[in-house]
């Protein structure tokens, strides 16, 4: 086939199964920022956006950051089986709204997830063959609370309580498939689409695959 020749379509019966991809790290090492530029980079990759009852930060936007919910709301979200897993991070609930995510693998979407370590072991529980886990890490611990200041979103208090979780969140850094240390951003978000890319690959992922190869086989 010569260069400019179009490649011919795939055959229609053959598609991608959506996969899970899901980042936690200590708060302010860096996911959020990864996870914007993956979503710029990447049309077939959908945000997860959990349910907090966390008061919402300066430049958030509701809907898009979090879905901001009370108490109460919260509570009749998790009765009615409406998230996928919830857990309690920093004083507050956060949770993975489930209609959202379903339709978006049911459709052969990717989904990311900025959920902590808690809601990690939950959606393993739950969906093992379809996730894919990455820590991020900071470069080192006064790297970490530069970065919680300089975001300047929380408060001293805030950040303080923020830096003294970072152990324990950092500490179940070996339950995750991956682990980037986030010393340059646009380094890890390339090392994170790199990861997508590959386990994008991953033979059970991709649906289809025998009939095509007989096909192949058939036409030699
Ligand atoms: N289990 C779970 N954790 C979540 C969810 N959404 C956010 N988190 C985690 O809650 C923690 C606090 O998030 P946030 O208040 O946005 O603070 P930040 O991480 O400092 O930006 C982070 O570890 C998030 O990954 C969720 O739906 N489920
Ligand atoms: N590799 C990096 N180098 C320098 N600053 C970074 C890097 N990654 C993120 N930041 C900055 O650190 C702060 C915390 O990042 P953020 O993505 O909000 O962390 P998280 O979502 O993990 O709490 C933000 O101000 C962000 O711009």
């Amino acid at each position: 086939m010569t260069a400019d020749t179009p490649s011919p379509a795939l055959p229609p019966y053959m598609h991608r199964r959506g996969l899970m991809l899901v980042l936690s790290s200590p708060s302010g090492a860096g996911k959020t920022t990864i996870a914007r530029r993956l979503l710029e980079q990447d049309d077939e990759l959908t945000m997860s956006v959990s349910a907090t009852t966390r008061a919402k930060r300066p430049g958030e936007v509701a809907g898009v950051d979090y879905h901001f919910t009370s108490l109460t709301e919260f509570d009749l979200m998790v009765n009615q089986g409406k998230l996928l897993e919830y857990a309690k991070v920093f004083d507050n609930y956060y949770g993975t709204p489930r209609e959202p995510v379903e339709q978006a693998l049911a459709g052969g979407r990717d989904v990311l997830f900025d959920i902590d370590w808690q809601g990690t072991q939950q959606l393993k529980e739950k969906a093992r063959d379809d996730l894919v886990s990455i820590f991020i890490l900071p470069p080192s611990a006064r790297e970490l609370e530069r970065r919680l200041t300089s975001r300047a979103q929380d408060s001293q208090a805030e950040i303080a309580k923020r830096m003294s979780k970072a152990s324990n969140e950092m500490s179940h850094w070996a339950e995750y498939d991956y682990v980037i240390i986030n010393n340059d951003v646009d380094s890890s978000v390339a090392k994170a689409h790199a990861i997508l890319t590959a386990e994008r690959l991953v033979r059970r992922r991709q649906v289809g695959l025998s009939e095509f190869v007989k096909g192949l086989q058939a036409g030699v």
